[in-house]
């Protein structure tokens, strides 16, 4: 029941006209993300859609302060503008970076896995694994822009992208640490990081948790450049320009030979895959993890 629940909610959101979103800020037109006129922005508050459709590129930039924190809103506008990008022709790609300075996001929201109902767990789970699948599949060209600190599901984020480009500066780490709140990244999750930095490195950064500053990060090749923090944006545009010299249908079916046996391997078990989800964070010793996790962010700074 609480799944079809999840699943009814998600697809009421992704078939709702986009100008009817309730968030929607349509058509604005702003100063180019990439220079040069005619660029217009949609999106939503919190997932901000910057296109420029004569270069056939756009901007999705995450804007949910303070930490960028993946809630159930963010995921499900995210996919939504993702999806629209797809369906519309004229872009090829897509960059995905922050527009909170210092933090690309903290990750999955943790208050939407603590102290919530079984139909709540549920819904946001399915939430997480269609972004996952959606970005990973992506027909576009999807390139991640990292200008901040990167943990867990924001790493996970940037992993799903076709290129990583990571600002240099020693505070902006990246990794899956799920270890240390005491919980374990899910398989796919795991399969993302495999397929990128290869078996015996991510076997390592996963059983410790670790975040890489831009150097180590760079060379075990969970990022593909690492760039000062002010070229991050145009060194993106760069590498997006060379992989849009692809032909697009080789190109895309080559990222789907590359990409669909793990991205099948949820979408064959993606309701065993909540079950088990369900079980897993509705234990009291994960959620007493969670919690006591929750309250050290927040001592931090009293
Ligand atoms: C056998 C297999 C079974 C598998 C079954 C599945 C298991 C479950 C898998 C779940 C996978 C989880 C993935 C995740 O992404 S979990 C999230 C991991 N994220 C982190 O560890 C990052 C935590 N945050 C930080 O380290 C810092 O906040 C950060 C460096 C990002 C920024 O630091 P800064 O000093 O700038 O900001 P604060 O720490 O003061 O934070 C400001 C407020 O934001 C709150 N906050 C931070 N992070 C989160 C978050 N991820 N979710 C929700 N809220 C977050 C923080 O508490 C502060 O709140 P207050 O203002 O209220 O104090």
């Amino acid at each position: 029941m609480a799944l079809m629940v999840g699943a009814r909610v998600l697809a009421r959101n992704l078939l709702r006209p986009w100008s009817r979103l309730p968030d929607a800020v349509p058509g604005r037109t702003g100063p180019a993300a990439g220079g040069g006129d005619g660029v217009r922005c949609f999106g939503s508050p919190r997932v901000l859609v910057e296109t420029d459709p004569a270069k056939g590129v756009a901007v999705i930039k995450l804007k949910n302060p303070p930490v960028n924190s993946l809630s159930l809103e963010v995921l499900t506008e995210f996919v939504i503008s993702l999806e629209k990008l797809e369906n519309d022709k004229t872009f090829r790609g897509v960059i995905v970076t922050s527009d909170c300075p210092g933090i690309f996001s903290a990750g999955l929201d943790l208050t939407e896995m603590c102290g919530k109902s079984q139909a709540h767990y549920a819904e946001y789970w399915r939430a997480v694994q269609e972004l996952w699948l959606r970005l990973y599949l992506s027909n576009l060209v999807v390139i991640a822009a990292i200008n901040g600190v990167s943990p867990a599901g924001g790493c996970l984020i940037s992993l799903t992208c076709d290129y990583r480009v990571l600002a240099d500066n020693p505070k902006y780490s990246i990794g899956l640490n799920e270890t240390l709140l005491g919980i374990v990244a899910p398989s796919w999750f795991k399969d993302t990081l495999v397929n990128t930095v290869g078996h015996r490195t991510a076997e390592r950064a996963l059983q410790l948790g670790l975040l890489f500053p831009p150097a180590e990060a760079l060379r075990v090749g969970i990022v593909d450049q690492v760039v000062p923090e002010d070229q991050v944006h145009s060194a993106a545009l760069s590498v997006m320009a060379r992989w849009l010299a692809i032909p697009d249908h080789a190109r895309q079916l080559t990222k789907n030979l590359m990409r669909k046996p793990t991205a099948d391997r949820l979408v064959k078990q993606r309701d065993a895959d909540i079950q088990y989800f369900l079980q897993f964070i509705s234990r009291d010793s994960i959620q007493k993890s969670l919690r006591v996790y929750l309250d050290k962010l927040r001592q931090k700074k009293g």
